[in-house]
């Protein structure tokens, strides 16, 4: 019998409230896997993403991991096996880097142990592994915004859960860091057969380290598939109102912005009409 997906979703509608933000979505996220999610300013990536991580009850439908609806799971067992990488954010205490990267390991902690030597490598290799050792001792709020977005994956690989949730974890990064972080995303989920679901605007993110992409159009519709073909001329036109050009490379298809044709923002936002 083959082994249920590690992340299942099934006729999930979510929102706040009575107001369904997005409805009827079903997809999966298999152990081992890249699945980016891609779709317009307020469509409700975020909402979806909330409601993946049980701080918003489903409006309908089920989230199960590994087949089990996790809708009773008590929060111990849900955090052994969920990680999320919020956008960084500036906390109100001065933590230490390597305190805030050790937040991780609290869901393998006994309810009134504290961290072992062992907890602390732990951490303290996921700061090294994106390159942050010699940030450790620094207070977290006086750090930029890309190394606290760097820190927060960090925390997240200390963490070490089966499926994890980044919210456009490259917001914040400079080139280099951008392509740091994707590889490291690639890297897990290939050695590691870590299951990962992020969110990107960067339709040449989801085309080069995507094993999947997950689109969502404008009306909230969502397409499944493989990157090549989900991130299309029709998808980036009919979503943002942007003609691209793709580019065959020796190893990956890239696409390139041309023209804007028509103004997907809400009117009152950039004050013209589509
Ligand atoms: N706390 C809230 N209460 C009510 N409505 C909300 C709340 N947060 C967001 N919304 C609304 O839900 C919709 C989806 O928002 P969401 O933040 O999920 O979009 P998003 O796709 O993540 O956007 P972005 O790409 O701009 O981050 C928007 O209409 C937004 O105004």
């Amino acid at each position: 019998m083959r082994a249920a997906p590690l992340l299942e979703v099934e006729g999930l509608a979510c929102g706040y409230g009575a107001r369904a933000v997005l409805s009827n979505l079903s997809f999966q996220v298999e152990a081992g896997e890249v699945l980016m999610l891609l779709g317009p300013n307020g469509v409700g990536k975020t909402t979806l993403f909330r409601t993946l991580l049980r701080l918003l009850a489903p409006l309908a439908g089920q989230v199960r991991l590994g087949g089990d609806d996790v809708a009773r799971w008590p929060a111990r067992r849900f955090a052994a096996q969920v990680g999320y990488v919020p956008q960084a954010h500036t906390p109100p205490f001065p933590f230490r880097v390597l305190d805030v990267v050790m937040l991780g390991r609290a869901a393998h902690l006994g309810p009134f142990s504290t961290p072992s030597e062992s907890d602390i490598r732990v951490a303290e290799s996921a700061l090294g592994s994106l390159g942050l050792s010699a940030l450790a001792g620094r207070p977290y709020t006086q750090i930029s915004g890309g190394e606290r977005q760097l820190v927060l994956i960090a925390r997240a690989l200390a963490q070490a859960p089966a499926l994890l949730i980044m919210d456009e974890p490259t917001a914040n990064l400079d080139f280099g860091n951008q392509v740091a972080v994707l590889d490291r995303v690639g890297a897990l989920a290939r050695r590691e057969g870590k299951g990962i679901i992020l969110t990107t605007h960067d339709p040449n993110h989801a085309l080069a380290h995507a094993t999947r992409v997950a689109a969502l159009g404008r009306d909230g519709s969502l397409h499944v598939g493989p990157p090549d073909e989900v991130v299309t001329a029709a998808y980036l036109h009919a979503t943002y109102g942007v003609r691209s050009r793709f580019l065959a490379l020796e190893d990956r298809t890239v696409c390139v912005p041309v023209r804007r044709e028509w103004n997907p923002c809400a009117p009152q936002v950039c004050g013209e009409t589509p």
